[in-house]
């Protein structure tokens, strides 16, 4: 579902004649097959979310080779990227970014306005995803109206709503209490057991990263060690 070839990353900072170069990957090789839950660990700074955003083709990587779903997207141009996120990838961050003027329904539909599916059948499907969030009690309520994990159940559902094979997500349960935590990790379990989606989760958080069937640690942009089988 996921190869990084030797993908190396910096980034350029200041004006053209003071330019400085921040080195932050160094040859990362990676494979998650599909199916799989993957967690990735590692202290502040030490190029997690920039690795997550070089799989969601967000940042092109310095050097290397991504594939995601049999496809190399390195070299892409933004235009082909957005569609094939679109239709590949679900993304959950740790501050659920809904859409405040919208409520959860309309939050959730909006991938499926955006790809051009029919009224009638984006009900039907809003509704169907509020089911399995357990959310149909609150297809109206704006996302101020909801909790923490209220709000990440709508952000989920959105991610999930054009059926992508890969969620990708950054700190999912950072905002979240114990509890509401517990719920949403038993919540991504059953997606990626019933529904076979792949999971990629950066996390600071030992309870998220111990559902993963692997852990992977990064340290200064490289992988450390791999509980389990090695990366690639
Ligand atoms: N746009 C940018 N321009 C310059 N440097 C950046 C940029 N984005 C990130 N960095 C630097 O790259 C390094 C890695 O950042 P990254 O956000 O990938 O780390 P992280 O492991 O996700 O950290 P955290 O857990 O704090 O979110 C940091 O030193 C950061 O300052």
């Amino acid at each position: 579902m996921i190869t990084i070839k030797q993908v190396s990353h910096h980034y350029t900072m200041g004006k053209k004649a003071k330019e400085t170069t921040v080195p932050v990957l160094h040859g990362i090789d990676l494979h998650v097959e599909k199916g799989e839950i993957v967690s990735l660990v590692g202290k502040s700074g030490s190029g997690k979310s920039t690795l997550l955003h070089i799989i969601g083709g967000f940042i092109q990587p310095t050097s290397g080779q991504v594939v995601i779903n049999g496809k190399t997207i390195t070299g892409w141009d933004e235009g082909k990227l957005a569609d094939f996120r679109l239709q590949h990838i679900g993304y959950i961050f740790q501050n659920f970014q809904l859409i405040p003027s919208m409520t959860a329904a309309q939050n959730i539909e909006l991938p499926l306005i955006l790809n051009g599916t029919a009224k009638q059948e984006r009900k039907q499907k809003v509704a169907e995803i509020l089911r399995q969030v357990e959310l149909e009690a609150y297809p109206d309520h704006y996302p101020s109206e909801l909790s923490g994990g209220q709000q990440q159940r709508v952000a989920i559902a959105r991610a999930l709503i054009l059926d992508p094979p890969l969620i990708l997500a950054d700190e999912p349960t950072g905002s979240l209490d114990s509890d509401t935590e517990a719920e949403l990790l038993t919540l991504i379990r059953k997606l990626n057991e019933q529904n076979g989606i792949t999971f990629f989760l950066i996390t600071h958080d030992q309870e998220v990263a111990a559902i993963a069937d692997r852990q992977l640690e990064i340290k200064d942009g490289q992988m450390l060690k791999v509980k389990g089988v090695m990366p690639v």
